[in-house]
């Protein structure tokens, strides 16, 4: 006989002990998170899918009063992160190579000078060979003095060979070699490390597609900078308009406080975060897991 009434009354109780976020809230708290997010260095289109998607997972929501809203502001903007962390193309590497049917699996490093492009290989190359695979190196860094001499000693260090011609000589002729060699010799990856270089060196950019031209690579890797901050989105279109970028290292994460690169490059050149770097040995590169990011970016 009293249902209808205490189902009227508990709706009414909850209508009262609930709140419902307003986009007004939303809003003011996006302001502060705006600047904090720009000022870690994240790009601002990023920025802005990342307060549309927070907007749409907190506006309407109802939470009882008492709760802590904080907690739940704090839940949507782990979650927007970590939907924008993740790339719509996953890339398993070490399964790419595997299901190749014709050796050798072919990949080009690209990259501004000094973003730690031949100490990636090196660490590429270590773990490679870890996962039970063989490698050759292609000195295509025929540019710049010592370079040919810096990935030789890599090189040596990690136990893999290394195919080299002289300074001045063709780099797309070089890595043609490493490939010929792999191919001769059954070697199931070739690493082709090239000149750092940027936009403005019109030859080396020119010099850069006909590498890709000549060996056809399997993946075209971006290595970036963590450090460069926004920055290296910029260098990362450059380099994607020029050839396309498959994928992207992000080095010295290790040294990078801020994090905005990461959560910004896979986002604005569409393609995904494979490692990153986090130190100057070796072992010091981590297959890229979203989740380890968020951590770091929210750690402490
Ligand atoms: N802390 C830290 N240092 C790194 C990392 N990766 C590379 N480095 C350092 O960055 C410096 C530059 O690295 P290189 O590999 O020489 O850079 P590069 O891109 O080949 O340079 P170019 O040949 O000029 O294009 C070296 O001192 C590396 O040890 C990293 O993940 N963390």
């Amino acid at each position: 006989m009293f249902g209808k009434l205490k189902e009227k009354l508990s709706s009414f109780v909850d209508k009262v002990a609930q709140t419902e976020i307003s986009e007004k809230d939303v809003e003011n708290a996006l302001w502060d998170l705006e600047l904090e997010l720009l000022e870690a260095d994240v790009a601002l289109e990023v920025v802005d899918e990342l307060k549309e998607k927070i907007k749409q997972k907190l506006v309407g929501q109802k939470v009882k009063i008492g709760t802590n809203k904080r907690e739940i502001v704090e839940k949507a903007v782990k979650e927007a992160v970590l939907e924008v962390l993740t790339h719509e193309r996953h890339i398993d590497l070490l399964e790419m190579i595997k299901s190749k049917k014709e050796k050798p699996f072919v990949i080009v490093f690209v990259g501004f000078n000094g973003s730690g492009k031949t100490t990636t290989i090196a660490k590429l190359a270590n773990w490679l060979k870890k996962n039970g695979l063989s490698v050759v190196i292609a000195a295509s860094d025929t540019f710049r003095a010592g370079a040919i001499e810096q990935v030789e000693e890599h090189a040596k260090r990690v136990g893999v060979k290394l195919i080299k011609h002289g300074y001045k000589s063709d780099p797309a002729a070089v890595a043609y070699d490493a490939i010929e060699h792999a191919k001769a010799r059954g070697i199931d990856v070739v690493l082709v490390d090239t000149a750092g270089r940027n936009e403005l060196n019109r030859n080396l950019m020119d010099e850069m597609k006909k590498i890709v031209r000549v060996t056809k690579p399997d993946l075209v890797i971006f290595v970036g900078d963590a450090l460069a901050g926004n920055a290296i989105i910029e260098q990362a279109r450059q380099f994607n308009e020029a050839v396309r970028i498959d994928g992207v290292i992000l080095t010295k994460l290790d040294a990078d406080a801020r994090g905005g690169a990461a959560l910004s490059i896979a986002h604005a050149i569409g393609a995904p975060i494979l490692f990153v770097g986090v130190g100057q040995g070796y072992d010091d590169l981590m297959p890229f897991d979203e989740k380890w990011m968020l951590e770091k970016i929210f750690g402490e």
